[in-house]
């Protein structure tokens, strides 16, 4: 694993972001895999100037989301949907269709977690895949005891992922119970994989990335099976000198 330590976040935005241009002008029909949460939203800021300032063409992209809220319609304005929108695609020539993010709404979501992972196998994989880490060391909304073999499925968020995400809700009751979310198989069959880590709240699940050998009770530690995986990370968040 390759790790880049910055020395702010706002190094690791432009850090970040600069991987992703240099993905996306060396190959314009990159497909990207994109993730929400609060430790991308400098990159996605990052990424916007570049196509307004630096003219960086997406308009060959194709990007697929990691999640999305079980419950919530594309309009929610806490849905994945929402945030995608009104951070990055609102902003960039990405074609609308060339644009997946699961359906949280979908009637059957058993179907609709296959239809996505049908998608993804037939378009991707992303050559580039983001990811946030969570405390709990989730990748994605797979949660602690996922199957390192799970595709694209609906999960039960843990109590402190809720607790975590509240921060964008009125309150701990109207964040979602569930959500839809690639499995780890999925993940793992990106290309280049570029893990973010932002913050002293995340220095413990760094520090466990890092000690520990893959296994189900901290998915991010599947990361180090895959061959080529970018952790950045800020000082903050960085465990060892
Ligand atoms: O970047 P944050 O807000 O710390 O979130 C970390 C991870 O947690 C999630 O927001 C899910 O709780 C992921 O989407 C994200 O990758």
């Amino acid at each position: 694993m390759e790790i880049i330590v910055t020395k702010d976040y706002r190094e690791l935005s432009r850090t970040v972001c600069e991987i992703l241009e240099k993905q996306v002008i060396g190959k314009p029909d990159s497909v990207l895999g994109l993730a929400t949460g609060g430790t991308p939203l400098g990159t996605y800021e990052e990424m916007v100037k570049g196509y307004e300032h630096r003219g960086v063409d997406y308009s060959c992209v194709t990007a697929f989301n990691l999640d999305e809220y079980v419950g919530l319609g594309r309009n929610h304005s806490q849905s994945y949907h929402s945030y995608m929108n009104d951070h990055l695609f609102h902003f960039l020539n990405i074609p609308k269709e060339r644009v997946h993010i699961p359906n949280g709404m979908a009637e059957d979501l058993e179907q609709e977690c296959a239809t996505y992972e049908d998608k993804l196998n037939e378009i991707g994989p992303p050559d580039l895949q983001i990811l946030g880490i969570g405390a709990n060391g989730h990748i994605g909304f797979n949660e602690p005891g996922t199957s390192f073999a799970s595709t694209t499925h609906v999960v039960d968020l843990a109590p402190t992922t809720r607790k975590a995400n509240a921060r964008f809700f009125t309150s701990l009751d109207k964040v979602p119970e569930q959500a839809i979310t690639m499995g780890i198989r999925t993940i793992m069959k990106s290309r280049h994989i570029v893990l973010l880590a932002s913050g002293s709240h995340k220095l413990k699940a760094v520090k466990t990335l890092i000690d520990s050998e893959p296994n189900e009770q901290f998915p991010a530690s599947i990361l180090k099976n895959h061959p080529h995986v970018t952790l950045v990370t800020d000082k903050s968040a960085k465990p060892y000198e």
